[in-house]
């Protein structure tokens, strides 16, 4: 599913440069549950949006979800995402001004995978799989942050990507809500989907099949069954 070989980061930083990724390499099979970790600055969030397609690594590739990422164009790599990868981010990124079922639609819209008549009822199921189909005519801002979560959750499942990368998505969230949105990432693994999580918080390690540990832009561990953790 991923296949990262020798990838270099840099940014720009003053007169010098910083290295935020340090010649990695790391496969990822189908099916695996794996948590990013490691300190503030370790190149988390940098690795995440590498798989992603958000950024170019300096050298090395990047092959994730069957294309080689570094031949897509631009707009080529927003069609690769759009079909293959559903994002959660730790502050949600909901559109304010939508309704929750309109959020989840919109990247239907997009992408153009689900035909269009399907896409309500599709996104009123998928707010059903995420415990919060009771939600989906209100606006984001009035739901809980855990319910906002699970609203970014099957937005993120919009298009049935076969990936799911999500950055701290329990950052923002107290323990108890945490961990009911890492109950429902465990259940959409089980059911299948590959899914790698960046998170400072310990509490992930109960849930993943493996841990990979960054410590400046480099694996430092790299532990687990490599099976995920279905149930
Ligand atoms: N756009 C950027 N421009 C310049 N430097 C950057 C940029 N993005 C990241 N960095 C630097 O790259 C390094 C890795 O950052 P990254 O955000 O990937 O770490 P992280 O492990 O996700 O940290 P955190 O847990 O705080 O989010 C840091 O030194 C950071 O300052």
């Amino acid at each position: 599913m991923i296949e990262i070989s020798d990838v270099v980061k840099r940014y720009p930083l003053g007169e010098g440069e910083v290295v935020a990724v340090d010649h990695l390499s790391l496969t990822i099979e189908a099916g695996e549950f794996v948590a990013v970790v490691g300190r503030s600055g370790s190149g988390k969030t940098t690795l995440l949006n590498l798989l992603a397609g958000i950024d170019r690594p300096t050298s090395g590739t990047v092959r994730a979800a069957g294309a080689d990422l570094g031949g897509l164009s631009e707009s080529g790599l927003a069609e690769w995402r759009g079909r293959n990868v559903g994002l959660v981010f730790q502050f949600f990124q909901l559109l304010p001004t939508l309704t929750v079922a309109e959020n989840v639609m919109l990247p239907m819209d997009f992408a153009g995978k689900i035909p269009a008549v399907r896409r309500r009822d599709r996104a009123l199921e998928l707010l059903e799989r995420v415990g919060i189909a009771d939600q989906a005519g209100k606006l984001p801002s009035t739901l809980s942050g855990g319910q906002q979560q699970r609203a970014a959750i099957a937005r993120a499942l919009a298009n049935d990507p076969p990936l799911l990368l999500a950055d701290e998505p329990t950052g923002n969230l107290d323990s108890h809500t945490a961990q009911a949105v890492l109950d429902v990432f465990a259940r959409l693994n089980a059911e299948g989907r590959t899914i790698v999580v960046v998170s400072h918080e310990r509490d992930i390690r109960a849930i993943v099949g493996r841990e990979i540990t960054l410590v400046d832009g480099r694996v430092v561990a790299d532990e687990g069954d490599r099976a995920g953790a279905r149930a």
